[in-house]
């Protein structure tokens, strides 16, 4: 039943509010018994995913960034696995773009760099997100960035979870090596493009009625020029956007490469020229 369990404890915790469900249980906003302060908890509701569930808890548990939500507790609560974690106040990604219609570009890349030095964490830990998208960030009331929903991400240790042949992922942010079951850390690369793409833009690059509308335009990298959408755009970003949507995921950018961009945006030639004429100058 939704938000059936509200007034409940869990552990050390009392539920508070429901916040909504996902593909694998209920989340509520939860209050400690004693120093009030709030947690998020996952509730399972499939049994069927029990191992799964434990996989998103294990690697939550194993990586402590400031932009990922971070794992309190993992409890069992008469028979119910539960995940207690950090509450994460604000909007997700996907809502803040919806309200402002796209985000300006300096914010954007602001956020985008907290979001890959996040994955940069993860992929030195051997493990791959496997499902970034705007509605698994959340932006903090301080308007930072936190990656949430590890459901799907695998380790070097994550079990087989899955039937042969079951594409894991959400179809428009997905990387074209994921449909045939190839992923890799490059796959979360090519869903930080996606993302970027629709910060800056407000829409998504590979859109479409259906999924097979999608998965083709995505296997055949057919989307619209971001500065056709915007333009204003940098060329900066529009070099970000078509260095992570690339096909072949040996040529895609790295989360270590993008963060080294981001961090140490490349020179433009005017900036290279003024810099070497700068030496010319004699010091008064
Ligand atoms: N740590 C958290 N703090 C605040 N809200 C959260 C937190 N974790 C999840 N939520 C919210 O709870 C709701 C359900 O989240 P959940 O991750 O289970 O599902 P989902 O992302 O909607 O779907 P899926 O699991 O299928 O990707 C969402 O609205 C999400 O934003």
């Amino acid at each position: 039943m939704r938000g059936g369990l509200s007034n409940r404890t869990i552990g050390k915790y009392m539920l508070t509010k429901w916040l909504g469900s996902g593909g694998m249980g209920e989340v509520y906003k939860a209050e400690h018994i004693s120093t009030r302060l709030p947690a998020a908890i996952k509730i399972l509701s499939r049994t069927d995913q029990a191992a799964r569930f434990q996989n998103e808890a294990y690697i939550q548990a194993s990586v402590k960034h400031p932009n990922i939500a971070a794992l309190y507790e993992y409890v069992i609560e008469d028979g119910l696995p539960c995940i207690i974690m950090e509450y994460v106040e604000g909007p997700t990604l996907e809502k803040l773009i919806m309200r402002h219609r796209r985000l300006p570009e300096a914010y954007a890349l602001q956020l985008l760099e907290q979001l890959v030095s996040a994955v940069v964490l993860l992929h030195e830990h051997g493990i791959i997100h496997r499902d970034i998208k705007s509605c698994n960030i959340k932006i903090t009331t301080e308007g930072e960035a936190r990656l949430l929903d590890f459901g799907i991400a695998k380790a070097a240790y994550t079990p087989r979870l899955t039937q042969e042949g079951y594409v894991i992922g959400t179809t428009y942010s997905m990387a074209p090596e994921q449909f045939q079951n190839r992923v890799s850390e490059h796959s979360d690369c090519w869903s930080l493009g996606v993302l970027l793409y629709e910060m800056l833009t407000g829409y998504r690059p590979f859109d479409g009625k259906t999924e097979t509308e999608i998965r083709v335009k995505i296997e055949r990298g057919m989307y619209m020029s971001p500065d056709l959408l915007v333009p204003e755009l940098s060329r900066h970003s529009r070099k970000l956007i078509k260095r992570l949507l690339t096909h072949q995921p040996k040529n895609r950018m790295t989360a270590a490469e993008l963060l080294d961009l981001l961090r140490n945006p490349e020179e433009t030639p005017l900036a290279r020229l003024s810099g070497w004429l700068a030496g010319f100058i004699p010091k008064s």
